[in-house]
């Protein structure tokens, strides 16, 4: 069966994104969509997209403003679609119903999976993350570790809003981890970010409150299946094509892929560049963050590269 080429673009608007709702009788007719339709031959996907949104709600695209956000391949069984996605904040214009289907302006947060068709499911994701991952670096012993580390979650709520921190302590037994858990969630509370851990499932049993799991790969392999409930974040370290697809299979809702530039966390481990990185980015079905010596100064290049973003360590921790 061919592939078809789908243009998609994510509107933003004061921070909520327009959707629509498919025709009853068309493919996955009745649920919600973000604009867009089939690339023509010799069409550019901006072009498409442009056209597209025009014809369907009026508005007008101005082509440089669009940004890759994700490629989605997926089989629907009676059609297999590329799911080629921009976003833009540059829209013009009023959006209206130009086919009579309505359209919405809804915040990003408010989107659930099983209003839209399967495929979206990493479209979702992606809108809902945030685009810098904050993971922890070396927590010290005693009171004073812990403070160390609630004043760095506290910093980062001033520079960077909100988001997620990953609390990777891979030196603590279960039981002293989960108490230094318990600390990092009142401290990423306070500063209105969400705390992921870091290891395996039963490390998410024992801190049951996080906003979720980030999973090494040497955990990851072990499993076939998502082991943390919907609506918990679920995140996987990956090196390569087969690990991120893997990730897929158990229902990751974001990956980590690394290290992009040389690090010294890991100085035997060669570098993938952003070449390698774009190329595996452009295979992946769920929203990828790139890591390894990256800081908020590569976002940009990240994010061009179709990337999610960045995480790091370096660029917030103290003494890096
Ligand atoms: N526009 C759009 N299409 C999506 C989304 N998610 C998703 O799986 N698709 C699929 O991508 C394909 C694109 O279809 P479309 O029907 O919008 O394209 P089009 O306007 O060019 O179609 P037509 O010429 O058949 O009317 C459909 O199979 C649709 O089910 C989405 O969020 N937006």
């Amino acid at each position: 069966m061919r592939e078809i080429h789908v243009a998609v673009g994510v509107i933003i608007r004061d921070g909520r994104v327009l959707i629509a709702r498919r025709p009853e009788h068309a493919h996955q007719g009745g649920l919600l969509e973000f604009p867009g339709g089939k690339v023509e031959p010799e069409e550019t996907v901006q072009a498409a997209l442009a056209r597209e949104i025009a014809e369907e709600t009026g508005l007008e695209i101005p082509l440089g403003s669009l940004r890759p956000v994700i490629g989605i391949r997926h089989d629907y069984g009676d059609k297999r679609v590329f799911l080629d996605v921009w976003k833009t904040d540059q829209a013009q214009g009023e959006a209206l119903g130009r086919e009579g289907q309505p359209v919405h302006w809804v915040s990003p947060d408010s989107l659930r999976d099983e209003d839209f068709p399967a495929a979206n499911r990493p479209i979702i994701r992606a809108l809902q993350l945030p685009s810098l991952l904050a993971i922890t670096g070396h927590v010290g012993s005693g009171a004073r570790g812990l403070q160390q580390m609630q004043g760095a979650i506290a910093g980062l709520s001033k520079t960077r809003g909100s988001g997620l921190v990953v609390l990777r302590a891979p030196d603590r037994s279960a039981g002293d981890y989960a108490t230094l858990a318990e600390s990092a969630l009142d401290a990423c509370e306070s500063a209105g970010f969400g705390l992921v851990v870091h290891g395996s499932p039963t490390t998410f049993d024992d801190s049951p409150d996080a906003a979720g799991l980030h999973l090494p790969w040497r955990e990851a392999r072990r499993l076939e299946a998502r082991p943390v409930p919907d609506g918990v974040w679920l995140g996987v370290s990956c090196h390569d094509a087969g690990e991120i697809e893997h990730a897929a299979c158990i229902g990751a809702d974001y990956v980590t892929l690394g290290p992009v530039k040389p690090t010294a966390t890991h100085p035997g481990r060669a570098a993938l560049g952003w070449a390698e990185f774009r190329e595996l980015v452009s295979g992946a079905r769920v929203p990828v963050f790139g890591l390894g010596g990256l800081a908020p100064a590569d976002l940009a290049e990240a994010q061009e590269a179709g990337g999610q973003g960045v995480a790091g360590i370096r660029y917030w921790w103290p003494g890096g």
